[in-house]
C-alpha cells in the first residue's frame, strides 16, 4: 500500500524530528547548520535521502495512487512546525491559508513543485482569477535557497509533471503576534510583508495588495535562508514580542518552552553581576513581558530610564550593550558623552534630539495607527506597535552634572540637560524607549535627571568577587575552549577558582585582558613551533594573571598616590586621558601627561597655578596651537580641574598672554 512504501520516509522523517526545540533555536543564532537550508540534522538527512533514493528508483506509478499528498511531521515546536510533504507527481495540495504573519518556507528535498499564491479564493477551492503569483523550485543546486512566502494569500503546491513525485520539506514558523507584533521583526525595509501594510488578516484585501505583496516577496526570497531564520527567530525571542503574545496572540504562539529569557542571555555574557542583573530584571525585562493590558490596569509603566554606576572596567557599557541586545531593541544608539561635548555650540542639543527620532517616529506611527483602529470601530490593537528603541549615553557625567553647578560654562552643558529631560519626558510611548545611561561618578548627575520617570532604576556594577572572578574567566574563555584552544587543566572548575583567586581585586576588564595576555603567549609559542595550534595553557594564565597583576596594582598606587595629593581631584586617570582625546589632544602628548598625571606630579603643579595660567601651561606642554584646539583644551581643562578657568580671552592669561593665535 501507499502508506506502507511511505512507512521508510516517515521513519526517517522522525529520526529528523529527533531534532529538538533547543537545537532548533541554536541553529537559526548560528549559520553554518542552514547553509544547506535544511531543519534536519545532518544525520537525518543522510537516512531521509538514502529511503527518498529508493523510493524514487520505484515506478512512480504507485503514487498516482495516493489520494493527495503524503505528511510527516518533522519536527513540532512551539513556534514552528516543520514537515514533509510527499506530493504525487502532477499532484497538489490543497489549497491553504495560513494566517498572516506566518512565515513559510519550502525546500525540494527531490522533483521539483509549483506554488501558486491566490487572492480571495472561495472556502471550496481556488477562484477563477489567476494566482497572484506562481514560484516555483526544484531539487538541485537551487533548492538550497528555500523558498519564502508569508501567510496571508491562500496557495496551493503543485508537484511538476514528469513522472517524479516532489517531496518537499515546508516549514511554518507562527505568526510573529498577528497585530501589534509584526513591528517587531525587522524586515528589511522594503518589504511590505503580505497582507497588506495594515496588518489586518485579511489576506491582501484586493489587487492592490496582491502587487505589493508579490513585489515584497522578490525582495523577501532575495534574502538568505540563514538571515531570514536568524530573524525571525530573533523577533520570535524579542520579551516584547511576546509581551504582545500574552496581549491576545493565538495559542500556537506559546510564550513557555525552552526559549532563552533576556535575563538568561545576559547572565550568559556578563559575569558576577547576578544580584544586580536581578534588579535589572525585575525592574526592566519581566514587566517588558507582560501583556501592555495588564500593566495597564496596575496602572504602572515600565521605567525608560536606567543608570549604571560604578568603577571603571566592571561592564556597565557591556551590560548596557547586552540589555539592548535581550529585550530585541530595533535600534541602538551608544554615544559617550566627552564626544557629544565635543561638539560645537548647539549641535549637541541637536544630536540628542536626533537620538530620540526614531522612538518618537514609532510612538507617532503608533499613536495614528490606534486612532485609526479606534475610528474604524475596532477593538483591534494597533497595528503599528512601537519597537524598542535603545539609547545608551556612555559616560553621562560628561554632560549631565547638576545645572547651573559650574561656574563660568557657557550653559552648552545646562542646554544639553535641559534636552535631555525634555525628550525624556516627551516621548508617549513610555513602552518603547530604554534611556541606559553610564558613570563613574553618579554624585555629579543632576539631580532632576535621577529622579523617578526619568533615569529610574539605579544600578551599582562593582567590581567582581572570587566566585564573580571565575563567572567572568568563564565567559572570556569560553570561544577558546569551544573552539578547542584550551588546554583541559585549564577550564576545569579548581583551576578557574585559583585564577580567580589570584585575580583578587582585578574589575571584568582587567579578567579580558587576562585572556588576552594568556592568548598571546599561545600565539607566540605557535609561531615559534611554525604552525602548530595556539593551545593555551593553564601556565599562560596563571602568568598572565600575575602580568596584568602588576601593571593594575602599580596603576591603583599611583593613581591613591595622585588622589592622595589632590584629595579634591581624585578623578579617574583613565577619564583625563579620555577629556584630553575629546579635547583633540594627540596620542604621544596625551599618553606622557597622563603618565605625569599618574605620578601625581602634573595634577599637582596644575592645581597651584590659576585659571589662565593652567591652560597655558597646559597648551605648551601637549603643544596646543590653533584656536578651535585651545577652546576645546580650555572645556577639558574645566572637566579636569573641577574649578572652570575664565571665560574671558583677557582674564584667561593673567600674565597679558596676547601670544595665543
Ligand atoms: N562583568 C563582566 N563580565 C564579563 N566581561 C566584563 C565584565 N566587566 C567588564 N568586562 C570586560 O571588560 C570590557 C570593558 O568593560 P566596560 O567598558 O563595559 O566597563 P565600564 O564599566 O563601562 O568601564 P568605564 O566606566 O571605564 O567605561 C568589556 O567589554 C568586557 O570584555
Amino acid at each position: 500500500s501507499v502508506a506502507h512504501r511511505f512507512g521508510p520516509l516517515i521513519d526517517a522523517a522522525r529520526v529528523a524530528a529527533s531534532a529538538s526545540a533547543n537545537e532548533l533555536r541554536s541553529k537559526a543564532s548560528q549559520t553554518s547548520p542552514f547553509s544547506d537550508g535544511s531543519w534536519c540534522s545532518k544525520a537525518a538527512l543522510a537516512t531521509l535521502s538514502a529511503e527518498l533514493t529508493a523510493l524514487s528508483a520505484e515506478p512512480a506509478g504507485w503514487w498516482a495512487g495516493a489520494p493527495r499528498a503524503l505528511t510527516a511531521s518533522v519536527c513540532e515546536d512551539e513556534r514552528c512546525l516543520v514537515s514533509l510533504f510527499a506530493i504525487p507527481d502532477g499532484g497538489r495540495v490543497p489549497l491553504r491559508k495560513f494566517p498572516t504573519g506566518t512565515v513559510i518556507l519550502h525546500r525540494a528535498l527531490t522533483g521539483a513543485f509549483e506554488l501558486s499564491r491566490w487572492q480571495l479564493p472561495s472556502e471550496s477551492g481556488p477562484n477563477q482569477r489567476p494566482p497572484v503569483r506562481v514560484m516555483s523550485r526544484q531539487c538541485g543546486a537551487e533548492a538550497s535557497e528555500p523558498l519564502a512566502t508569508f501567510g496571508g494569500l491562500a496557495q496551493d503546491l503543485h508537484a511538476a509533471r514528469g513522472g517524479a513525485c516532489a517531496v518537499l520539506e515546508v516549514a511554518l514558523l507562527s505568526p510573529v503576534v498577528p497585530t501589534t507584533g509584526r513591528a517587531a521583526i525587522d524586515w528589511p525595509r522594503a518589504v511590505a510583508p503580505v497582507g497588506g501594510a495594515d496588518g489586518t488578516g485579511d489576506g491582501g484585501g484586493g489587487g492592490e495588495g496582491g502587487s505589493a505583496a508579490a513585489e515584497g516577496e522578490e525582495l523577501f526570497e532575495a534574502r538568505s535562508a540563514e538571515q531570514l531564520l536568524s530573524t525571525v527567530f530573533r523577533a520570535l525571542d524579542a520579551p516584547d514580542v511576546m509581551g504582545a503574545r500574552g496581549a491576545g496572540a493565538p495559542a500556537a504562539v506559546g510564550a513557555r518552552g525552552a526559549r532563552e529569557s533576556p535575563i538568561d542571555a545576559l547572565a550568559r555574557a556578563i559575569g558576577g553581576l547576578a544580584p544586580e542583573l536581578a534588579a535589572i530584571d525585575r525592574r526592566l525585562l519581566a514587566p517588558r513581558q507582560q501583556p501592555e493590558e495588564l500593566l495597564d490596569a496596575l496602572g504602572v509603566t515600565v521605567p525608560k530610564g536606567l543608570l549604571l554606576h560604578g568603577p571603571p572596567g566592571c561592564g556597565k557599557t557591556l551590560l548596557a550593550r547586552e540589555i539592548a541586545a535581550a529585550l530585541g531593541a530595533a535600534t541602538v544608539q551608544v554615544v559617550s558623552g566627552p564626544e557629544m561635548m565635543s561638539r560645537f555650540v548647539g549641535e549637541s542639543e541637536r544630536w540628542v534630539r536626533e537620538l530620540f527620532e526614531p522612538a518618537e517616529r514609532d510612538a507617532q506611527a503608533e499613536a495614528d495607527s490606534t486612532l485609526a483602529a479606534t475610528a474604524a470601530g475596532g477593538a483591534r490593537r494597533a497595528a503599528a506597535a512601537s519597537r524598542l528603541h535603545v539609547i545608551v549615553l556612555d559616560e553621562l557625567d560628561a554632560f549631565s552634572r547638576e545645572r547651573g553647578s559650574l561656574v563660568g560654562d557657557p550653559g552648552i552643558r545646562d542646554s544639553i540637560v535641559n534636552t535631555l529631560l525634555a525628550k525624556m519626558d516627551g516621548v508617549r510611548s513610555v513602552r518603547n524607549l530604554l534611556v541606559i545611561g553610564t558613570t563613574n561618578r553618579i554624585e555629579l548627575i543632576d539631580r532632576a535627571l535621577l529622579r523617578a520617570g526619568r533615569f529610574e532604576v539605579h544600578v551599582a556594577v562593582r567590581p567582581p568577587d572570587a566566585a564573580g572572578r571565575r563567572d567572568v574567566l568563564r565567559i572570556h574563555l569560553r570561544r577558546m575552549g569551544a573552539e578547542g584552544l584550551l588546554a583541559a587543566d585549564a577550564l576545569c572548575d579548581d583551576a578557574l577558582a585559583d585564577l580567580a583567586a589570584r585575580a583578587d581585586g582585578f574589575t571584568g576588564a582587567d579578567l579580558a585582558g587576562v585572556v588576552r595576555a594568556a592568548a598571546s603567549r599561545a600565539l607566540e609559542r605557535a609561531a615559534r613551533a611554525d604552525g602548530a595550534r595556539p593551545v593555551v595553557q593553564r601556565a599562560d594564565l596563571e602568568r598572565a594573571c600575575a602580568e596584568v597583576g602588576a601593571q593594575t596594582l602599580a596603576m591603583r598606587e599611583r593613581r591613591a598616590l595622585a588622589a592622595a595629593l589632590c584629595p579634591t581631584h581624585a578623578w579617574s586617570v583613565e577619564r583625563v586621558g579620555e577629556w584630553l582625546h575629546a579635547a583633540g589632544v594627540g596620542a604621544r602628548a596625551r599618553g606622557a601627561f597622563v603618565d605625569e598625571l599618574i605620578d601625581g606630579r602634573a595634577l599637582c603643579e596644575l592645581h597651584r597655578l590659576d585659571g589662565g595660567v593652567q591652560e597655558r601651561v597646559l597648551a605648551e606642554q601637549l603643544r596646543v596651537e590653533t584656536l578651535g584646539e585651545r577652546l576645546r583644551l580650555r572645556h577639558a581643562l574645566r572637566e579636569l580641574m573641577g574649578a572652570p578657568a575664565p571665560l574671558d580671552d583677557a582674564q584667561a592669561e593673567p600674565g597679558g598672554g596676547g601670544d595665543w593665535p
